[in-house]
């Protein structure tokens, strides 16, 4: 609707300049937008790294923006875009959060992205606590000696919640060849565990799994190893990237709540520890999990609205 109504604008100022040769050439709308490029911030927890937006700014077409600059090759590259809108007159400040992935989608949420975020507002706010918007519910994070910790939301195991076709909760059951079990940390996650996951080629193991017909709505794919008590290594093939990423936060949470649930420690907090750093996952006794990690601010650009190819 607003892409035609620019259009017609366009033909209207076409006709206008070709009819009258000797007025001054003024940018058309189309020509502005295709030169417009909005500020966006760099942030990165354990690794899991984002473009933050603020939600302010004009993006006619989310899904293409973050087509184009989350590839690493071409783009500015990153695991997602965060759309952040901070409503300061809160006590502690809120910020909305949507996160629009590499592949055009939007997650309901992001463990990282959400520290990210957190990160981002208490920077802005000059606070210590801030509260999440989400998809998935309103989460508070807070800075703590841990660095930024947001507390998750309740797991579930409920088919009818992850979603999976199943008729109880899935625990460790074969899907595609691959023992998991299957919880929902605020989005979908198969949790295998093995030996070590530097063995485990998850490029091939996943992509089978993820895109299952039980889950209708696809699934993040995360595998772990034990390595002491109370300790996990963690590898996870996201949806929406569609590839392994250096961290995943509800990953993480998903490991920790399933190892409970199996009997493979009773530890509080569980430490995991993905490729990109360390997160601390714990519990609180109404069974909501916190999840606790470094932020890093990486650096500040701009990026236009759209390619040079596009132009
Ligand atoms: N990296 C995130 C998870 C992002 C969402 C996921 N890719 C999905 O589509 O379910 C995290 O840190 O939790």
């Amino acid at each position: 609707m607003a892409d035609d109504a620019l259009t017609h604008h366009d033909e209207r100022e076409h006709a206008k300049q070709t009819a009258d040769p000797e007025s001054a050439p003024t940018p058309t709308a189309i020509q502005r937008i295709r030169t417009m490029t909005v500020p966006f911030q760099k942030y990165h927890g354990t690794g899991n790294d984002f473009l933050i937006i603020h939600a302010a700014e004009y993006v006619p077409d989310r899904a293409a923006l973050a087509k184009r600059e989350c590839d690493r090759d071409t783009g500015v590259g990153a695991d997602g875009i965060l759309y952040l809108a901070l409503e300061e007159q809160f006590n502690p400040p809120r910020v909305v959060m949507t996160l629009v992935q590499p592949d055009g989608s939007t997650a309901p949420m992001c463990g990282n992205g959400a520290r990210c975020a957190a990160e981002w507002a208490m920077q802005r706010t000059d606070t210590d606590s801030v509260m999440i918007d989400t998809q998935a519910g309103t989460l508070r994070a807070d800075r703590t000696p841990d660095g930024i910790t947001v507390e998750m939301g309740t797991p579930t195991f409920a088919p009818e919640d992850i979603p999976i076709d199943a008729d109880d909760p899935v625990l460790e059951e074969s899907i595609e060849g691959l023992e998991v079990s299957v919880v929902n940390t605020g989005v979908p996650h198969a949790v295998a565990f093995v030996d070590d996951v530097d063995d485990v080629d998850l490029e091939s193991v996943a992509p089978p799994v993820r895109h299952a017909d039980v889950f209708p709505k696809g699934t993040n794919v995360t595998i772990a190893s034990p390595d002491g008590e109370g300790h996990f290594r963690q590898r996870t093939f996201e949806r929406g990237v569609e590839g392994e990423t250096d961290s995943c936060g509800t990953g993480a949470v998903a490991i920790a709540v399933i190892a409970r649930r199996l009997g493979r420690t009773d530890a509080d907090p569980v430490a995991v520890s993905p490729p990109g750093g360390e997160l601390k996952v714990s519990f609180n006794d109404r069974g909501r999990a916190t999840l606790a990690g470094p932020v890093e601010h990486e650096f500040d650009g701009e990026v236009a609205l759209e390619s040079p190819a596009e132009q």
